[in-house]
């Protein structure tokens, strides 16, 4: 009987804290062992995966990725539908090195069908068991209501038997935020708990408001989406959410944070000692809000390729100030918040001109009015007509659904801009991208590292002496959607092979995996803050008694 199934020799490889040669010994799924070199009967009869000195690294950790969702985020109550499901999602997941991705279950409010956060999660489960996934999945559950009894009974309920353990909350969003006093319920609910809190942190009133002046003036192209979120909206909320945290005593981690403020606010509660974290993700390094006026002319409506919530930061100084964040630890995970919307679907971005068409209220003069009553959230047009629709009309930025796909993208962009770079080192490469997730997202040690026992989850480099840069294309990538908003951008490596417990997924450019493969992951309790009492007992600050 062979010691191993699979060893991999020859390879670099790093962990969160170290780098050095070894050859790691994999066995039913499991890293078995490592060491400097195996004896050669050990080798017997095993396949030999040879690194070539490249970086042999945990298979990445995705913890923000929408698949098969109906995001509203627009002001009404229709909305896009994301284009990726879990088989081109993990496909392109996979493609680029990620080997478990933590995916949203989102309670729809104006649903009541959706009161059961139970139903809620059996409902994306089975969108995700429908077709399968090449690569390991959870979720999160995203929370858009208070209702106490539900909190109560179900939340114990997923923690335990389903292994649900986080959930995010929205502060802005029409149809899925919070008010202040519903975040503190949910917040306390979290905390019993023990389930990680998600924050997307924007002030929904503020954004309204601005949106309202800026219509007023005619303000409504794409670009302007930026304008209704200048930086300040996510430095308020995130404040905000810092006190309400402090109150409860929960811990948070801010979503995909966009802001040198709000960066800021996050050091200086983390230099308090308080369990406060945040998640970036490469858009807030690679675009500006000039990519709102990428293409053609200023008021294209394929503008609204670049739009997601927060927005890109205004200028590129402002990602050298996030990366300065990205260095000294400030940011705990990097995520891609892949939320794919197409630009040749009535779903996705051209909702924006859809929906500005039916609040004309026919003055379009095409018959097309979505404002009509509308049994279901999606656009019902032909293709046909959607080009016209879209070559003709004015659209407005609020109609948008948010969002813009990277699931695929995510560590060849800070491989080649931080890692190669000397931003980061090769371990805080690791820490951001596979082990602090796994941590945070309780699934640490299974997964994030590459201790004996661990999940053999493996992401393995390219040789960096003869891997020759590339400029990056649409056509290179494996998800549904027809555009990357990196598109252009250099490449110099990309990930060789991905395996997901001891089974190659993808290898030389080919996805060689099954979409059998991809298991449900059953989490456990964050493991990142263990400090007792981190928020500490002064009654000024924090509601002990609560
Ligand atoms: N981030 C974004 O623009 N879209 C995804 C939905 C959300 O998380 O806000
Ligand atoms: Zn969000």
């Amino acid at each position: 009987m062979p010691r191993f199934d699979t060893v991999i020799v020859n390879g670099l490889v790093v962990t969160a804290a170290d780098s050095a040669y070894y050859n790691i010994g994999i066995k039913d799924g499991k890293i078995e062992a490592l060491a400097r070199e195996f004896s050669s009967a050990d080798l017997e009869g095993c396949e030999i995966i040879d690194a070539e000195g490249a970086y042999v690294m945990p298979g990445g950790i995705d913890g923000h990725v929408h698949l098969c969702q109906d995001l509203k985020t627009g002001p009404n109550k229709l909305g896009g539908r994301c284009s990726d499901n879990f088989e081109t999602g993990s496909r392109s997941a996979a493609a680029g090195g990620t080997t478990t991705m933590v995916n949203f279950a989102s309670q729809d409010r104006l649903d009541e069908a959706d009161r059961s956060l139970i139903g809620v999660v059996q409902r994306y489960a089975a969108r995700a068991q429908s077709t399968g996934s090449y690569i390991d999945y959870a979720f999160h559950v995203i929370i858009t209501r208070n209702d106490p009894d539900v909190l109560q009974s179900e939340l114990p309920v997923l923690v335990k038997e389903w292994g649900i353990t986080s959930c995010k909350l929205f502060m802005t969003y029409d149809t899925m935020r919070l008010t202040d006093r519903q975040l503190l319920d949910v917040m306390v609910a979290a905390r019993k708990n023990s389930v990680t809190t998600l924050i997307h942190a924007e002030n929904g009133d503020a954004i309204e408001w601005l949106t309202e002046q800026l219509e007023a003036r005619d303000m409504i192209a794409p670009y302007y989406h930026a304008l209704s979120r200048p930086p300040l909206i996510e430095a308020e909320a995130s404040n905000r959410a810092i006190a309400l945290a402090q109150l409860v005593q929960n811990p948070i981690l801010f979503v995909h944070i966009g802001s040198p403020m709000a960066a800021q606010n996050v050091r200086e509660a983390q230099s308090r000692g308080l369990p406060i974290y945040a998640e970036t993700c490469p858009q807030y390094f690679n675009l500006t809000w000039q990519d709102l006026k990428r293409f053609h002319s200023p008021t294209c409506f394929e503008n609204s390729k670049m739009i997601c919530s927060p927005p890109p930061p205004a200028e590129k100084n402002d990602h050298e100030a996030l990366q300065r964040y990205l260095a000294n630890g400030t940011f705990t995970i990097w995520s891609s918040d892949h939320c794919p919307f197409r630009y040749d679907d009535p779903d996705g971005k051209p909702a924006g001109v859809l929906e500005h068409a039916g609040s004309m209220q026919g003055e379009s003069g095409d018959g097309h009015n979505p404002a009509a009553p509308c049994t279901s959230v999606y656009h019902e047009v032909p293709k046909e007509d959607l080009s016209r629709l879209l070559a003709r009309k004015m659209g407005h930025f609020k109609h948008v659904p948010n969002g813009i796909p990277g699931v695929e993208t995510r560590l060849p962009l800070l491989f080649s801009q931080g890692l190669l770079t000397g931003l980061i080192s090769p371990s805080r490469f690791v820490e951001l991208t596979s082990t602090n997730p796994a941590k945070l997202y309780g699934m640490y040690p299974q997964k994030g590292c590459l201790m004996p026992g661990s999940d053999a989850d493996l992401v393995i480099w390219h040789p960096q002496a003869t891997f020759k840069p590339f400029a990056l294309s649409n056509s290179h990538l494996h998800h549904n959607v027809d555009y990357t908003p990196y598109e252009g951008q250099t490449l110099s490596n990309w990930p060789r092979y991905t395996m997901v417990r001891g089974k190659l997924i993808w290898s030389n450019g080919k996805i060689v995996g099954q979409l059998s493969h991809g298991n449900f992951v059953k989490r456990g309790p964050n493991s990142l803050h263990q400090r007792p009492q981190p928020f500490g007992t002064d009654l000024r600050n924090v509601a002990t008694w609560l």
